[in-house]
C-alpha cells in the first residue's frame, strides 16, 4: 500500500526472470514522473502519443496502465515541503521494473542535490544509454548529419556525480584539505583557504559493468567499434583507470587481441563474424573528431561527466536536444528519460518539442518487446518532420516550416500513425 500513489485497478506488474528477461503482461502498469518545468507540457503529450501508438498497433489487445509517481516540485506539493524524492516513488520504480520520467530541476550552487542523479544511484541504474541518430529532414548545423550515428553508454553511478564535495571555507572542506596536506603530502592546492573540494571515485567494478554492456550492445547490434572516451592523460587513476580496465575487460571477457601491439584491440563478433574494434579517445580530441569525422565512431563508453557533455554535443549534431532520448538501466530496472532538462523559460507554455520524451518512450516500448508500437512512433515522427509541421526548435531552422505547439506536434504524430 502506498500513501499517495494510486495503483490502477486494471493491469499487472512487469516481472523479471532469473536471466533478466522481462515478462510483460498485455496491460502492464507503468509508473511515470511528470517532471518539473516543461515536464508539465511534454509528459501528457508523450502519454497520449504512446497510447495512440499502442492502440493502433494492437487494436485494444494491449494497453499501458499508467501510474503517476511523484518527484521534484510536484512531490513537495503532494507529500510536504521538503519531500523531493519520496521513498515510495523509489519503491514503485523498483517494484514495477519499467518506468519513464520527465526532467527534474537541480539548482546551481546551493540547494538540493540532483534528484535525477539520486534516482540513478538509489536504483543503481548504472548505464545511461543515449542513442544519437539522424532523422531525415531535421535541420542540423552539419553538412552531413546522417554520418553521426552513435550510441552513448555513460557510466551513471560514480565519478564526480557521487556528490562528495564540500563548499569553500566550510569545516569539512578545511578538514579534508588539512588531511590531504598533512597526511598525503599534497602541496598543490593553490588556494587552500578558499577552495571548495570534490572527490571523484571511479572503480574497476563500475567501469567493467558499464564497458561490458557497451561491448555486448556492439555484439547484439552488429556495430563496428566501441570507443572508450576519457581524460586519462590528466586524471590517470580515475579516467586513465577507466581506459585501462575497459581494454582489460575486452581482452579478458571477449577475447579481444591487441592490434599492432595495442592498446587498440579487436575480436570477431560471435554472432556475425564481423570484427569489433575496441579503441579509445581522449575527451577533448574526441569532441572535435565527432564533428570532423563522425562516421569513425559508433558505440561510445565513457564516464559520467564526459557522458553528460558528449550527450548534448552529439544531440546538437543531429538537430538538438528536442529529439534526444535516453534510458537509465540496471540489470533489471529501467527508467527512461530525455537527455534535456526542464528548460524553465518555456515551462507551461505548450511550446517545446516533446520528441525527446516520446523517443524515450519508443526505447521503453522496444525494451518491453512492443516493437510494432515502437516502430509506429518512429515512422509517425519521421512523417511529422518530413511534413515540416514541427515545434519552434526545428521551425526556426527549417525553410517553409509550419510551427506547431508541443501538443500540436503530438497531434501531428497521431494523425500520421
Ligand atoms: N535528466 C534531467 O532531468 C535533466 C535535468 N536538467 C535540469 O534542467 C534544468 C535546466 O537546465 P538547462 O541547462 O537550462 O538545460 P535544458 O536542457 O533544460 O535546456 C537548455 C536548452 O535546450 C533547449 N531545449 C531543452 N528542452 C527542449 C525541448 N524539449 N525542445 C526543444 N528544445 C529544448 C532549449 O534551447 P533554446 O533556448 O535554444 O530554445 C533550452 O533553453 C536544470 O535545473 C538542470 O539541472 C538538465 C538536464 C537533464
Ligand atoms: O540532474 C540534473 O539536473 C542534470 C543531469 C543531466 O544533465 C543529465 O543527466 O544529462
Ligand atoms: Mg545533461
Amino acid at each position: 500500500m502506498y500513501q499517495h500513489i494510486q495503483v490502477p485497478d486494471q493491469g499487472q506488474k512487469i516481472t523479471v526472470n532469473a536471466d533478466m528477461s522481462l515478462n510483460v503482461p498485455d496491460q502492464p502498469i507503468v509508473p511515470y514522473i511528470e517532471g518539473d518545468g516543461t515536464g508539465v507540457d511534454i509528459t501528457p503529450v508523450m502519454l497520449k502519443v504512446v497510447d495512440a501508438a499502442v492502440e493502433k498497433a494492437y487494436g485494444g489487445r494491449r494497453q499501458i496502465q499508467w501510474m503517476e509517481v511523484y518527484a521534484g516540485e510536484k512531490a513537495t506539493r503532494v507529500y510536504g515541503p521538503d519531500v523531493w524524492l519520496p521513498q515510495e516513488t523509489l519503491d514503485a520504480l523498483r517494484e514495477y521494473v519499467v518506468s519513464i520520467k520527465g526532467p527534474l530541476t537541480t539548482p546551481v550552487g546551493g540547494g538540493i542535490r540532483s534528484l535525477n542523479v539520486a534516482l540513478r544511484q538509489e536504483l543503481d541504474l548504472y548505464v545511461c544509454l543515449r542513442p544519437v541518430q539522424y532523422f531525415k529532414g531535421v535541420p542540423s548545423p552539419l553538412k552531413e548529419p546522417e554520418k553521426t550515428n552513435m550510441v552513448i553508454f555513460r557510466e551513471n553511478s560514480e565519478d564526480i556525480y557521487a556528490g562528495i564535495e564540500y563548499p569553500a571555507q566550510s569545516d569539512k572542506a578545511r578538514k579534508l584539505i588539512r588531511f590531504l596536506q598533512d597526511e598525503m603530502g599534497v602541496t598543490k592546492i593553490r588556494f587552500p583557504e578558499t577552495s571548495g573540494i570534490g572527490i571523484k571515485p571511479v572503480s574497476i567494478e563500475g567501469t567493467e559493468r558499464l564497458v561490458r554492456k557497451a561491448i555486448q550492445y556492439a555484439i547484439d547490434n552488429d556495430k563496428p567499434s566501441v570507443t572508450l572516451v576519457h581524460k586519462g592523460n590528466i586524471m590517470k587513476y580515475t579516467e586513465g583507470g577507466f581506459r585501462d580496465w575497459g581494454y582489460a575487460l575486452a581482452q579478458k571477457e571477449f577475447g579481444a587481441q591487441p592490434i599492432d601491439g595495442g592498446p587498440w584491440c579487436q575480436f570477431a563478433n560471435p554472432k556475425t563474424g564481423r570484427k569489433i574494434v575496441i579503441k579509445d579517445s581522449i575527451a577533448d580530441a574526441f569532441l572535435q573528431q565527432i564533428l570532423l569525422r563522425p562516421a569513425e565512431y559508433s558505440v561510445i563508453a565513457t564516464l559520467n561527466l564526459n557522458g553528460d557533455y558528449i550527450s548534448d554535443a552529439l544531440a546538437a549534431q543531429v538537430g538538438g536536444i528536442g529529439i534526444a532520448p535516453g534510458a537509465n538501466l540496471s540489470d533489471s530496472v529501467a527508467c527512461f528519460e530525455a537527455t534535456h532538462g526542464t528548460a524553465p523559460k518555456y515551462a507551461g507554455k505548450d511550446y517545446v518539442n516533446p520528441g525527446s520524451e516520446i523517443l524515450s518512450a519508443e526505447m521503453m516500448l522496444r525494451h518491453m518487446g512492443w516493437k510494432e508500437a515502437a516502430d509506429l512512433l518512429i515512422s509517425s515522427m519521421e512523417q511529422a518532420i518530413l511534413s515540416k509541421r514541427v515545434t519552434y526548435d526545428f521551425a526556426r531552422l527549417m525553410e517553409g516550416a509550419t510551427q506547431v505547439s508541443c501538443s500540436g506536434f503530438g497531434q501531428v504524430m497521431i494523425e500520421n500513425m
